[in-house]
């Protein structure tokens, strides 16, 4: 199964790193097939215009209607799709959402900048397939693109085949609702600091103790929400005790 993933920008050398490495290779092996495209071949006018004054007043540009609608009525001609558009004012994009998408034959984003794209583009599609307004994260960026790698790197390394190993896209951070604990490679003493003796021990009960007891000290410590989040039976006597 491979997923067709297109990107409309008006910065597609934005995206060149999508084709390094892992995910490179991911495309080589045909696992996934990325498509991106710059926005400005589709205007008209000599300046290229992809963006004009907000009605209402106010500060900064939005992108016109026009041009996306032409954009987006190209690259969607190739099939059905699920249309996300980042945005800072977006849904959360989690694990849960990468999963998701993960399934899905064809993904394109939309790439907004300035001040976002005029909203009539995602009233018009939302009418007709499904469209997610999402935000990797509460800070603002200077446009979609990078937001776009984030979700791509999130989405594609859970596609089979994709990871050398694939238990670890089992075994993320977030599959058990705690943070990841530390982790130790060689040597065992480094700038005089040692690794920890329970994990040299072979005691694998003890260790597997040991790092659910640093994970739950991290989170509580880190993201005091994800306990929160956790369902009741999550916590056992011994981690309460912790
Ligand atoms: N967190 C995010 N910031 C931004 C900014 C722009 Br401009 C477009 C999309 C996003 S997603």
């Amino acid at each position: 199964r491979r997923v067709r993933i297109d990107v409309v920008t008006i910065f597609p050398g934005y995206l060149a790193p999508l084709r390094e490495a892992l995910l490179g290779r991911a495309i080589e092996a045909g696992l996934v097939e990325l498509g991106v495209h710059d926005l400005r071949d589709w205007t008209h006018d000599v300046h290229q215009a992809v963006d004009d004054s907000p009605y209402g007043g106010g500060p900064g540009m939005v992108m016109r209607p026009q041009v996306w609608g032409e954009a987006l009525d190209a690259v969607l001609a190739a099939g059905p799709a699920r249309l996300v558009v980042p945005t800072p004012a977006g849904r959360p994009f989690t694990q849960a959402t990468a999963q998701a998408w993960a399934g899905e034959e064809r993904l394109v984003f939309a790439c907004g900048r300035y001040e976002g794209i005029d909203q009539r583009v995602v009233d018009s599609y939302a009418a007709r397939m499904p469209v997610d307004e999402v935000s990797i994260g509460d800070y603002v960026l200077v446009g979609g693109e990078v937001a776009v790698m984030v979700m791509v790197e999130a989405v594609v390394r859970l596609l089979p085949g994709v990871l050398g190993n694939p238990v670890s896209a089992q075994e993320d951070s977030f599959s058990d609702g705690l943070l990841e604990g530390p982790a130790y490679t060689r040597p065992v003493s480094w700038r005089g600091l040692d690794v920890p003796e329970v994990l040299r021990s072979g005691n694998h009960a003890a260790i597997a103790r040991w790092r659910r007891d640093r994970a739950l000290e991290r989170t509580a410590a880190r993201r005091p929400d994800l306990l929160d989040a956790l369902p009741e039976d999550a916590l056992d006597r011994a981690d309460r005790a912790f």
